[in-house]
Order: structure tokens, then sequence, then C-alpha cells
């Protein structure tokens, strides 16, 4: 098991005073339930971003190769139910709400249940670890306009659990990935040697680079890629050390979209297994550290095109799973929200890089996205 450590007293944490809370608004993106939601999705999912439905359909034939199914909801139902089991099991009355960014079971609506169930005092979990527009802030600007929608400003207050990318319920499944995943290419290689000839690829989504060096606080600090690289590379260090494995690894990126011209992260997680080929590296571990369950992002842009990729190039490939429901992140985000409940102070949060624990509320102009503008938000201490 990972220790739990204590935050090193440098982690970048602010903690908020204490707030009774009564309910958890389980926060996603959402996904199609069936060929004809896949377009009315995707024009949500890029909306005031004017892209024409012939491009939509290019996404889309990823869902449509699914039957027109996103995994995402019934994983989202299936972290729900995890949730309440596990609140149940330490006796805490707190009930869970879920709504998405992009489908039904939208924010709004999950907003509109807690009013009329009288829960006005919200804590949201983000179903998304690390910093940057798209996995933090953009969650706040929606929760805004959720809550305009509504007209239930000033009626529902909506605190958000800090960044979790290193707390130990959401790095432990990734030890446990990468262990039994290098143990099963030594069974399916058997004559390989680790250290020379596999390699450990760390894959999360490319985002633009003008996103990732404001994805601070702070962000000067950072170096290239901003705080979402730093916080990728930082967890996949721990990882590594803890797995007890000698094996060269790599941050690579995935589901890169936008115009070519368009800087994004990389490399991509195609192109690097193709790299390694050519070096004569015979095995891969694909690890989805950017990622908490195994939805679409996962079951197209890995376990479709990478590991064809690797098949193709004639590489053995293994891809870990996400946290999906595994006991200690199922644990963990119920201890995030207790910690930020109780105002457990910085020092005696569990963080396993010492970049963390990070911020329990944004600071101003943090994930700002600067291609598309400001937008209000709220959970950040500006709009
Ligand atoms: C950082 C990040 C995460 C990880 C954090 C988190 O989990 O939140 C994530 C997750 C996800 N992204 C998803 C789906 C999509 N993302 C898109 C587009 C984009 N994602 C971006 C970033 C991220 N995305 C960005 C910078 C864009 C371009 C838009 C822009 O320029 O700002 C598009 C539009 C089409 C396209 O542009 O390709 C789709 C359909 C799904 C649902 C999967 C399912 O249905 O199972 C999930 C969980
Ligand atoms: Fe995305």
């Amino acid at each position: 098991m990972l220790a739990a450590t204590a935050a090193a007293a440098s982690g970048p944490a602010h903690v908020e005073v204490p707030t009774a809370y009564d309910a958890i608004l389980l926060a996603s993106f959402g996904g199609p339930e069936g060929q004809d939601d896949v377009i009315p999705f995707l024009r949500n999912v890029t909306r005031g971003r004017g892209i024409p439905d012939e491009r939509l359909e290019e996404v889309a034939h990823h869902y449509r190769a699914f039957g027109g199914v996103s995994p995402i909801n019934d994983q989202n139902r299936e972290l729900k139910a995890a949730l309440e089991a596990e609140l149940a099991r330490r006796g805490i009355d707190l009930p869970v709400l879920w709504g998405n960014r992009n489908w039904d079971p939208y924010l709004a609506e999950a907003l509109q249940e807690a009013d009329s169930r009288g829960l006005h005092r919200l804590i949201a979990i983000a179903t998304s670890a690390y910093s940057s527009y798209s996995s933090c802030r953009q969650y706040r600007e929606d929760f805004a306009i959720a809550l305009a929608e509504t007209g239930l400003e000033g009626t529902i207050e909506i605190d958000k659990v800090r960044q979790f990318f290193d707390h130990p319920g959401f790095v432990q499944p990734f030890i446990e990935g990468v262990a039994d995943g290098l143990a099963e290419i030594e069974r399916l290689v058997p004559d390989i040697d680790l250290a020379s000839e596999a390699r450990v690829l760390f894959s999360t989504h490319s985002i633009p680079s003008t996103d990732a060096n404001l994805s601070g606080p702070d962000f000067r600090g950072f170096g290239e890629g901003g705080a979402y690289a730093a916080q990728h590379l930082a967890v996949a260090e721990v990882v590594m050390h803890e797995s007890g494995r000698d094996v060269p690894w790599d941050l690579v990126y995935q589901s890169r979209s936008g115009p070519p011209t368009q800087p994004w992260l990389e490399p991509d997680v195609n192109d690097r297994i193709t790299e390694l080929a050519a070096q004569g590296v015979r095995a891969v571990v694909i690890v989805p550290l950017g990622f908490v369950s195994d939805h679409m992002e996962v079951k197209w842009d890995l376990d479709t095109e990478a590991l064809e990729t690797a098949a193709e190039l004639g590489i053995a490939a293994i891809r870990v799973p996400t946290p999906g429901v595994h006991a200690a992140y199922v644990s963990g985000l119920i201890d995030l929200v207790l910690e930020r409940r109780d105002g457990v102070p910085a020092a005696q949060r569990p963080a396993v890089t010492d970049l963390g624990p990070w911020y329990d509320v944004c600071r101003p102009g943090c994930c700002e996205n600067k291609r598309m503008g400001f937008k209000p938000a709220v959970s950040g201490l500006a709009p």
C-alpha cells in the first residue's frame, strides 16, 4: 500500500475554513447513450466554437463504433453507487447528486434536484484530477452557467475539492496497474530485458500549449507545459518508484484535436511507440494516468488506436486500468470531501508528490482559457 504521507510543508496548499455541506455533487463530462445522441452531444461539447457537423462526424465515428454509447455514464452511475456505499459504511449522511457538463443528467438538473430537496451547500467532486482549463476551470464555469440557468445563484453554493492528482487514493490503482502490467509483459515476452527493451508510457490528454502554460497557479514556476505537465511527471515518478521496478518511462499525450497549426502538448502516444519500436523496444505498458475511468478517450485512443499501432509494429503492449471504482480511489474521494468539510490543515492532508496538496480554491487567473476568452466561474477566489 502507498503510504498516505502528509503534505510537504512546501506544497502550494491553501486551506478553506470548515463548511457543513448538505450534499456531494459528482460532476462529470457526460457522454452519448445511443446513435441519435452523438451529434447533439458533440455540439454541446464544442458549443461556441462554430465547428461544422462534418468535422463533428469525424469524432462521431469513435462513438458510432461503440453503438453511439460512451461508457462514461455507466461508469459514473457505478462511481455514484460506490460513493454512497462508502458513505453508508462510514455512517455519514451526505446525499450524492450527479450532473454532467455535456449530457443528461445535466448539471442544471442536479442543481434543481438539490434545491427541491433543500440541499444548498454542495461540495463538488469533478471526475478530473489535474490542473488545466478542461480539467478544472471549465467545470467551475459550467457550475456558474448552471446556477444562472436555474436562477439558483445566491441560493446554492458550490465548493469543489482540490485537484487530486497526487492523492494516494487516485495514485494507488496506477501503482498496482504498472506492477501487474510489467509482470504480464514478462509472461508474454519471457526473454525480455525490461530495463533495456520495455518502456512504461504514461498517457494523458493533450491540451493546447497555451492552456498548458496557464495551468498555474504561479504558472511561470512550472516550466514547459505548466502545472499540468509538472503534475503528471511528478505522479509518474512516484508510480514508478512505488511499483518497485526499474524500467524507463516517458510522459506521452493522446486525443489531440484542433487545427494542426495550433501547438498542443507532445509527443503523441502513437508517434512515441513508433519511435521506440525503431529503437528496438519490444514491449510497452501504457498507463492512462490522466483519466479516472475507462471512457471513450481510453477505449478508442488507447485500446483501439495505440494498441493497434503497437500490434502493427510487432511489439507487445498492455493497457493498465484506470481508477474506476477501485476501493482506494472511492475512499480517497470521500476523504477529500471530509478534509475540506473539516478544514484539515495542509500539513495533515495526504499528497504523494511535493507539488501538493493542491489548493482548495483556484487562484484568480488560474487555468484561464486565453483562446476562448474569459467566463465567470464559481468555486474559486475570484470570478
Ligand atoms: C484535459 C482533458 C480531459 C481529461 C480530464 C477530464 O476527464 O475531464 C478530457 C476528457 C474528456 N474528453 C472527452 C471528450 C471530448 N473532448 C473533446 C475536446 C477536448 N478535450 C480537451 C481536454 C480534455 N478532455 C480539449 C483541450 C479539447 C478540445 C477543445 C478545446 O479546444 O478546448 C471533444 C470534442 C471533439 C474534439 O475536439 O475532438 C470530445 C468529444 C471525454 C468524454 C469521453 C467519453 O465520452 O467517454 C472526456 C472524459
Ligand atoms: Fe476532451
